[in-house]
């Protein structure tokens, strides 16, 4: 994947921006990556990240800085890298080549730092098929280190933000894809992280669904960084 052209700036809000970042697959450009550099409130700023696998070439030289109240939507078509991009992003994977820093924190060299400053939606929302959605959260939010008072307040809260209460007491193998979707993205939002990456948040939803998850991120970015990718080009 390869980033074409300036990022296109929307106003929906005084304080959000969204930006569409066009990828492609590179052998459909030679066109230049965006490289901007990062201004002092960048919450996310990745520099020259490249991947292969074998002989393809999933990922090559993408620069992305993203900051407070941006919603940054990778858009390209199957396979042309964007899942790629925020596994590297995340640190699931490493790269060949570049950096990755989160709120001024590398992702190499500090990753538990950088890491608590993120929120991840992996591709098809997975989660522990036979635990209960109740079950999971928790289970996530000790492994994020909360407990408590703290750990309380912030499940209430993730739990009304995504609109979970009818199903906390069901296993998450039950669930419709929708409510699975906005498990996954509880979770994402847990710990209260500044940058929330979010891998085709809104497939196989039916619209209704995709429309409140639209809502629920455009609510979410008002204070932290949105990336978001989908493959659905129209
Ligand atoms: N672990 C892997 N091993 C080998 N090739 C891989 C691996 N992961 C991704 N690829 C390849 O890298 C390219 C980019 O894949 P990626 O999943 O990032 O694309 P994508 O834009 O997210 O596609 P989709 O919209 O289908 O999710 C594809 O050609 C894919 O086959």
């Amino acid at each position: 994947m390869t980033a074409i052209g300036a990022p296109r700036t929307s106003s929906s809000s005084t304080h959000q921006r969204v930006r569409a970042a066009v990828v492609v697959p590179r052998e459909f450009t030679n066109r230049p990556v965006f490289n901007r550099s990062a201004p002092m409130d960048t919450i996310l700023d990745a520099r020259g990240l490249r991947k292969r696998f074998g002989p393809i070439l999933a990922v090559d030289g993408i620069d992305l800085t993203v900051a407070p109240g941006e919603v940054v939507g990778f858009l390209g078509p199957n396979g042309a890298g964007k899942s790629t991009t925020m596994k590297l992003v995340t640190g699931f994977l490493e790269p060949d080549a570049g950096s990755v820093s989160i709120c001024g924190h590398d992702l190499r060299r500090a990753p538990l730092l950088a890491k608590r400053q993120l929120g991840y939606l992996p591709e098809g929302a997975p989660g522990y098929p036979d635990m209960t959605v109740r079950e999971f959260l928790r289970f996530l939010a000790d492994v994020r280190g909360l407990s408590g008072g703290a750990l309380r307040e912030r499940m209430d809260t993730v739990v009304e933000a995504v609109h979970l209460e009818s199903v906390m007491h069901q296993s998450i193998e039950t669930l419709s894809k929708g409510f699975r979707r906005r498990v996954g993205i509880a979770q994402a939002l847990l710990h209260d992280p500044r940058l929330l990456i979010l891998d085709e948040p809104t497939d196989g939803l039916d619209p209704n669904q995709k429309h409140e998850v639209r809502e629920l991120v455009r609510s979410l970015a008002a204070d932290k960084a949105v990336v978001l990718s989908t493959h659905i080009l129209e």
